[in-house]
């Protein structure tokens, strides 16, 4: 940016570069303390404008969420049964292998365009991203919505779905990270998982009130809900300005003062907005200056970059070895195995609990620290699976054979009550958590690469576990709960030994952290040496302070 795009009124950065850094650092900690001064002058109309966008945006996950909503419904629906099923001696049914299929191919999908088809966003914006992704999204869905009776064409819909899903979940995070004001950015990118709880939750309740239909609606018109998802969904990214980030990275300085200018409610040429402009590009030269590093540096970079990559691509894997989409996906059908009169009811009230409960994590992770919250999560989820298992297995299917009505009655109530607590944990903590600790925990060079590991780990870890669960649960029942319990405990110490706080640390701070190679279950307690160096000055400063006037 030269110095003629200064508008007038702004200052010249004296030592610009230091000035810009000091903030720059500050803002690369999501935690950095609320910074009133970078509330515009436009005040609270703004504010609350740029979270309205931002928004918008996490409906993204919105569209995600409504998929695992009501696939889990499909999946019990009698017009489902009767064109994809197969033939049976007690009528149609849906095979292992179709019904594994069809649930993860999603995931797979998912990957594909989580690697690949995002790139839309890097080379034409965001926006185009998001809007390319709703079209693959909408041929996808006419796909599945026009499948008569062939399985495998609403196979190939779900996974054509899940590439725009995937993209969306790559770009909707980054975009709202890059519109965000900065002191609410954690919180706001937080609203993506939000949505995707909500999604989940109206999913569920659409597919209730359709499953008693006597045709196709049953499934046919949630799915066609879809298509108001992808309009909404285009018609805000119409209205959404541009990311500046990609704007400036792009050498588009007229676009992203403008793009500022409205998400902050002030003119382009105000002051604020050349401020700001300045901080992004401070931001992006930084990241220049790191340069991007080598597939091999995950390896061999320092310090402890190996062990971290390791850490990023466990701790995802982990959060769907909980099992949380065990229920899920097949939540409906699990509780109509166990007898419930209504298991789609059932659905509901876990979806309640599961939105509900991400507002508490949003406040938890701020509040207690990744760590601590993993912990308790990891723990929590630990005694309602072994609960819920030993309940299962002893109570229900004892030999097989589903125990006669009252056992069976009070046991389903008892394990859908333990069902919503072990949600209530997973939202509040391993949810949001693993993201929040794994985006900060690199430096920049190799955070896009490190991440993107470690989400492929969790989408091939969701395939495996909706292609797996239908076998595996017809083999072992409710024992399949103690597969899940084990990855729990183990989930616990892994956490315990080798995963580092990074709570209110910046990026560099972190890189501090691992090379002064402070045990994990120090860190939380570890206070970074320059902090330490500010504690000190004020200390001294206020002991000279009370000398002299002495
Ligand atoms: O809310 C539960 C949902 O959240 C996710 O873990 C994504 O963060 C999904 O895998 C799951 O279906």
């Amino acid at each position: 940016m030269s110095s003629q795009d200064l508008p007038s009124g702004a200052q010249t950065p004296i030592d610009g570069s230091s000035i810009l850094e000091d903030k720059v650092e500050q803002s690369s900690s999501s935690n950095s303390q609320s910074d009133l001064a970078s509330i515009p002058a436009t005040g609270i109309k703004a504010y609350l404008l740029v979270c309205f966008f931002c928004m918008l945006v996490a409906f993204g996950g919105f569209v995600f969420g409504f998929d695992t909503g009501t696939i889990s419904g499909f999946l019990n629906m009698s017009d489902f049964l009767s064109r994809f099923g197969q033939d049976g001696s007690e009528g149609k049914y849906l095979s292992d292998i179709r019904v594994g299929l069809i649930v993860s191919i999603f995931n797979i999908g998912c990957a594909i365009g989580g690697i690949f088809l995002s790139k839309i966003g890097d080379v034409y914006g965001r926006r185009i991203g998001i809007i390319s992704a709703m079209v693959v999204y909408v041929v996808g869905i006419i796909i599945q919505i026009s499948s008569q009776d062939k399985w495998y064409q609403l196979t190939i819909g779900r996974g054509v779905t899940g590439l725009a899903v995937g993209t969306v979940s790559v770009l909707s995070p980054m975009f709202i990270s890059e519109s965000a004001p900065k002191h609410l950015r954690g919180t706001l990118v937080y609203c993506y998982q939000l949505c995707i709880t909500l999604g989940i939750f109206i999913g569920y309740c659409v597919t209730y009130g359709t499953k008693d239909l006597n045709d196709s609606r049953q499934w046919r018109v949630p799915l066609g809900l879809c298509f108001l998802w992808a309009i909404f969904l285009v018609v805000g990214m119409l209205a959404m300005p541009e990311s500046p980030r990609f704007l400036i990275e792009k050498k588009r300085i007229e676009e992203a003062k403008k793009s500022l200018a409205r998400s902050n409610k002030l003119s382009p040429e105000d002051p604020g907005v050349y401020t700001e402009l300045q901080l992004i590009q401070a931001g992006i030269d930084r990241e220049a200056a790191a340069g991007s590093a080598s597939w091999m540096e995950l390896i061999t970079g320092k310090p402890a970059i190996f062990r971290r990559v390791i850490m990023g691509i466990i701790l995802q894997s982990l959060q769907q070895l909980t099992g949380v989409n065990y229920f899920f996906y097949y939540g409906t059908t699990i509780f109509q195995a166990v007898g419930l009169q209504d298991s789609f009811q059932t659905s509901i009230i876990l979806g309640t609990v599961n939105f509900l409960s991400t507002f508490v994590g949003i406040w938890a992770i701020e509040r207690f620290g990744r760590r601590q919250c993993l912990l308790v999560g990891s723990a929590g989820m630990f005694v309602c699976f072994i609960i819920y298992s030993v309940i299962g297995t002893t109570h229900l299917f004892i030999d097989g054979v589903v125990d006669n009505d009252n056992t069976r009655q009070s046991s389903g109530n008892a394990m859908i009550f333990i069902t919503c607590l072990f949600i209530f944990f997973f939202a509040c903590t391993w949810a949001g958590g693993v993201f929040t600790i794994i985006s900060e925990s690199y430096p920049l060079r190799i955070r896009s690469k490190a991440m993107s590991i470690a989400t492929a780990a969790n989408w091939m870890w969701g395939f495996l576990i909706s292609f797996c669960t239908p076998f595996i649960v017809n083999a072992i029942n409710f024992k399949f709960g103690f597969v899940f319990t084990g990855c729990l405990l183990f989930s616990f110490f892994y956490v315990y030994f080798f995963v580092s706080e990074t709570k209110g640390l910046s990026l560099e701070e972190v890189d501090e952290l691992y090379a002064e190679g402070i045990a994990p279950w120090k860190s939380g307690a570890w206070v970074p040496p320059s902090a330490q160096q500010q504690m000190q000055n004020s200390t001294y400063g206020a002991e000279a302070k009370e000398q002299e006037q002495v």
